[in-house]
């Protein structure tokens, strides 16, 4: 899904910023499992657990005004950008807010279906995410596209592994250094096959946003919205870049609970995904497990 956006520049200085800084500044606000929100260094974890990434980022929670409990902690260059943040999140609310009435009235359920989860004052997980991606030589040798065509598995080469999101919907601001790929809608199966999958590039698009369906949808529409598989790739034209992005990931009420809404479960529904039943909450703490260990 490809949107339009208007007024929001492809990289604000602040994200070059923080990155130049040495790591023992960018390790101020270090990440926090318990909240999904703060630094997490080059190399330090995987986008599914399986591989390590060459990406750093730093993720900032819902409630970056220091007035909340569950305020993120920033580090110095981005707690001057504290107003900005919060305008920013204040205008993804009410973006993604008629974003998901339309998917409701898409599918022919109620407008209300989905946002009613989705209550702007009460706790989620939703996070700003801003990545830097050093640049990364492709597997097989500089020149030559990752991807179907490697050798093995492990000698895969990405920017950031394959995975799904973990939220409702993801908003995706690419800058010009293209390498993302989505997994195809016609491989169904919940584990890649890495050796044979083809991936469609999905290249940045001057002032779009690029929105991405997460895990939660996949488990309240029963399948019929999926989780896309995505993955970064170094290219050939670009691999000796550095690039940056920075994403939206939308979060429902922590309590909301995972189950297909509107009878939209068929019989015979097959979930591609453990967590049908959970709630929100135990979803994601799943997710962070799996992703940085039972430490911090
Ligand atoms: O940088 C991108 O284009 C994709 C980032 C991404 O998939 C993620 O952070 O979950
Ligand atoms: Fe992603």
């Amino acid at each position: 899904m490809v949107t339009h956006r208007t007024k929001t520049s492809n990289s604000p200085p602040q994200e070059r910023r923080f990155f130049a800084q040495p790591l023992s500044e960018k390790s101020k606000a270090p990440y926090v499992a318990a909240r999904n929100a703060g630094y997490k260094p080059a190399s330090s974890y995987g986008a599914d657990g399986k591989f390590t990434d060459p990406r750093e980022a730093i993720s900032i929670n819902k409630w970056p005004t220091s007035s909340h409990a569950s305020a993120a902690t920033l580090p110095p260059i981005l707690s001057e950008a504290r107003d900005q943040i919060h305008g920013f999140q204040r205008q993804v609310q009410a973006f993604t807010t008629q974003l998901l009435e339309l998917v409701a009235l898409a599918l022919g359920l109620p407008a209300t279906t989905f946002t009613r989860n989705h209550n702007p004052e009460r706790e989620n997980f939703d996070n700003f995410e801003l990545m830097h991606y050093p640049p990364v030589a492709p597997a097989g040798g500089t020149g030559v596209d990752t991807g179907a065509g490697a050798p093995s598995e492990a000698s895969s080469t990405f920017r950031i592994s394959p995975h799904t999101d973990w939220g409702t919907l993801t908003l995706l601001f690419q800058s010009a250094v293209g390498g993302l790929e989505v997994r195809p809608p016609k491989y169904t199966s919940p584990t890649l096959s890495l050796l044979t999958e083809k991936w469609t590039p999905a290249p940045p698009l001057r002032d779009n946003i690029l929105v991405n369906i997460g895990d939660m949808l996949e488990f309240w529409t029963a399948g019929k919205l999926k989780s896309t598989w995505h993955r970064v790739v170094p290219t050939a034209a670009d691999w000796k870049l550095d690039r940056y992005t920075f994403a939206y990931f939308l979060h429902p009420d922590k309590d909301c609970v995972l189950v297909p809404m509107g009878g939209m479960e068929k019989e015979g529904w097959v979930p591609r995904y453990e967590g049908v039943g959970r709630t929100a909450e135990t979803h994601i703490h799943t997710r962070i497990r799996a992703v940085h260990g039972g430490k911090k």
